[in-house]
């Protein structure tokens, strides 16, 4: 594409507004585009992977500049990371920024210290060198630096996986089928998924493949009665119904109204019937109090940092904070409490989130047992074998991009052993 004038503003205008984060980055960039009615979509397309790699990269680039103002952090981008040639930003560019740029060609991030290079805040790689060496701790930060594939579900209700991947095929779309998940799609580039006949027609779903395992794991049958606790816009609850062949009843509960009403033109377009989608309170809300011992199989999804999704939200970065996250594991903890309580004996819970932290992971599973000893773990990568899913991370599923190629997840899979107790 040409690279112009109006470009090169029309990045710095999108950072300018999107930096203070005051909203979510993705949410501010949609904002910046309904605002800019006249870019065209490759515009856009630029200006949104500019705004994202520069968001990735920010730690680097501002080392770089010496007035961290957007226009530098840009004009630093468009050198180091996109490569391009200081000649095509001549006619753009002062005399004093030329020469700095010149300058900080040869600059590299190894040049700098480790949070800087794996381009976490210092308040994460503190958490991080408690359990994890630097070579790895680098390792995650530059696989977080990466942007995410697109990953599709297919929906198993309206549409099989070869026939998607001959229609996409024949479009002349890179897609090929996931290494782990039955019915997930790898896209290469980024389609605009979104207006396509699939997509439309509620053949497919955008949904990472990890996102996609944890359906798996928790494996609800035909007929069960399912609990998706923090159902949120409902990925995970239309790919359980879809599990169950749409038989049975799936309860989708979330405190966020507006999330769940995400949920509700997806939920009419995947042709699922089985879907109950309810606003609780907070998680000791009655309606889930009264369901409590009756249900066969429990998703918890839970509200966590994020900070497995770095590809994708890497703003979360400077959202999130040692306070946010201390915040975080008291509601985790209650929330997998209450979801618990919902169990049959025999009933599986799969306990889940996008972050890489033990105290939002392994400690709450391991607190919540020392105090529950009616329930116990199950091995995941056992499970996931029972479900032809060669997968193994041990007894916990620990997802990574650097070695699976989705979002940092967490699960863990519990089961109820005792009689329930009436209330
Ligand atoms: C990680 S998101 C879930 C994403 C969702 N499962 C999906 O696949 O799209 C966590 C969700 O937990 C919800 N949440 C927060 N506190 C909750 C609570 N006490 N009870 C139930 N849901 C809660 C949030 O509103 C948010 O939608």
């Amino acid at each position: 594409m040409h690279f112009n004038p109006s470009l090169l503003d029309a990045v710095i205008v999108a950072i300018r507004t999107i930096l203070p984060l005051e909203y979510p980055a993705d949410a501010a960039m949609r904002r910046f585009f309904q605002d800019h009615p006249m870019l065209g979509a490759q515009d856009r397309a630029f200006i949104a992977e500019a705004v994202f790699g520069i968001l990735r990269h920010r730690f680097f680039l501002e080392s770089l500049a010496k007035i961290e103002t957007p226009r530098a952090l840009t004009l630093a981008y468009l050198v180091k990371l996109q490569g391009m040639n200081l000649r095509e930003l001549t006619s753009m560019i002062s005399e004093t920024e030329a020469k700095w740029l010149a300058e900080i060609k040869a600059i590299k991030p190894d040049m700098f210290p480790l949070a800087i290079q794996a381009e976490f805040p210092a308040w994460l790689v503190e958490k991080l060198q408690c359990f994890m060496s630097d070579t790895d701790i680098l390792d995650l930060g530059i696989s977080l630096q990466k942007s995410a594939p697109l990953d599709l579900r297919v929906n198993t209700i309206l549409a099989k996986r070869d026939e998607v991947l001959e229609t996409l095929k024949q479009e002349g779309i890179d897609a090929q089928a996931t290494p782990y998940s039955h019915c997930g799609i790898r896209v290469a580039g980024k389609p605009a998924i979104n207006r396509h006949t699939l997509f439309l027609s509620g053949k497919i779903e955008v949904q990472d493949e990890g996102s996609q395992l944890l359906g798996y794991l928790l494996a609800p049958k035909r007929g069960e009665m399912v609990v998706d606790f923090c159902a949120g816009a409902g990925g995970k609850s239309l790919l359980l119904g879809a599990l169950m062949n749409s038989k049975g009843r799936i309860y989708a509960f979330d405190v966020s109204e507006k999330r769940l009403n995400n949920l509700k033109p997806r939920f009419k377009r995947s042709g699922l019937s089985n879907i109950h989608i309810q606003r609780i309170t907070n998680e000791n809300d009655i309606k889930v109090k009264r369901l409590a011992g009756k249900i066969d199989r429990v998703l918890v999804d839970a509200p966590c940092s994020g900070l497995g999704t770095l590809r994708r939200n890497p703003d979360l970065k400077w959202r999130q904070s040692s306070q946010s996250i201390n915040e975080l594991k008291a509601k985790q903890a209650a929330i997998l409490a209450a979801a618990a309580n919902l169990l049959k004996p025999g009933g599986r819970l799969v306990y889940a989130t996008c972050s890489f932290l033990p105290e939002e992971n392994q400690a709450v599973v391991n607190e919540f047992l020392a105090a529950n000893p009616q329930f116990s773990l199950l091995n995941c990568a056992e499970l996931l074998s029972q479900q032809k899913i060669s997968l193994d991370t041990g007894e916990f599923l620990q997802l990574s991009p650097q070695l699976h190629q989705t979002d940092g997840f967490f699960a863990a899979t519990l089961t109820r052993k005792d009689v329930v107790k009436a209330e």
